[in-house]
């Protein structure tokens, strides 16, 4: 396997005007990663998306795709597949002649059947862009991305305005385009599913890449949480708590299952019954907070 990486950005700084967008960031995305580049709004990830998709210069800094810049698009736009936010069709084509449209513009071959198929738009082949609702218009978007199977696919939000099924297809849908070695970069604002699809995860806050790591990397840095509530008149538990309101208690830990141990041994030889007694790892959105509040 080759070890250039299909992205990377080296020391990329983006510029408005006076206004600094994006101010030395680097990262870079292996072969077949899926690696989701998350933030706060206004970070400059779609910024930093538009220069590595070859739609903007840097001010200062490298971007390499595929090892090239990807402003050469005869050579590298062929590769690469996008999902945009805001899909670009003619309100006045069908389904299927936008795919077969844009699909020829790609220089990849692929089946418009298969791709009507893995987004269930087939019985909507014949209707006109104008008249789909805004799910369907995002599957078609995700319909034009994925054809040919390009070796990189940039996915911003994707999932967007799609019921729980439409998810699900799409996200089978990534994971077959990862059997066949693709990359894959997501933007969104559901980190749950960041959490759950992304092989590593780079934190964007105000231009520049606050964290990055996978999702045990990341969570790892803050504590895991125990909630209980006590009845009135019990024992103090043998825990030193982080917070305790009207018996309430919060006790943050990077020892989750040895503190969980003893708070459980401790109730059940007092006689102690634990109120609504939650107990949990970091979750990434915890992370998150943690990076827009500092
Ligand atoms: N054309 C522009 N001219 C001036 N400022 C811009 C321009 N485009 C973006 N910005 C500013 O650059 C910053 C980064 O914007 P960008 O759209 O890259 O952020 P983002 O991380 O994608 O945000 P969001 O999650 O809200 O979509 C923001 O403060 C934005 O207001």
């Amino acid at each position: 396997m080759s070890t250039t990486p299909v992205i990377d950005v080296d020391h990329l700084n983006l510029t408005y005007g006076d206004f600094q967008a994006v101010r030395d960031l680097s990262f870079q995305v292996g072969r077949g990663e899926l690696y989701a580049l998350l933030g706060t709004n206004g970070a400059g990830k779609t910024s930093t998306l538009e220069t590595v998709e070859g739609h903007r210069p840097p001010s200062s800094g490298t971007v390499r795709v595929f090892g090239k810049d990807p402003r050469e698009r005869a050579a590298v736009r062929p590769r690469m597949g996008i999902m945009l936010q805001e899909s670009g069709f003619s309100p006045d084509l069908t389904v299927r002649e936008s795919i077969r449209l844009i699909g020829s513009l790609t220089q990849r071959n692929d089946n418009v059947e298969r791709l009507l198929g893995i987004t269930d738009l087939t019985r909507k082949a014949t209707t006109r862009v104008s008249q789909l609702s805004g799910g369907e218009k995002r599957r078609l978007d995700f319909a034009t991305a994925v054809y040919g199977t390009p070796d990189l696919v940039f996915l911003d939000e994707p999932t967007t305005g799609l019921d729980i099924q439409s998810r699900d297809a799409l996200w089978n849908a990534v994971d077959r385009l990862r059997e066949d070695g693709t990359t894959i970069v997501l933007t969104t604002h559901y980190l749950e599913e960041a959490q759950q699809r992304a092989d590593r995860i780079g934190l964007m806050h105000q231009g520049t890449l606050n964290r990055e790591g996978t999702v045990a990397e990341l969570t790892r840095t803050l504590p895991a949480t125990i909630r209980f509530g006590l009845p009135p008149h019990a024992p103090m538990p043998p825990l030193q708590a982080t917070r305790e309101e009207d018996g309430r208690f919060l006790i943050e830990t990077f020892g989750l299952q040895k503190d969980l141990h003893t708070l459980l041994g401790w109730a059940q030889d007092s006689a102690v019954e634990l109120a609504e007694l939650e107990a949990g790892p970091t979750r990434l959105d915890d992370v998150f907070r943690a990076i827009g509040n500092a």
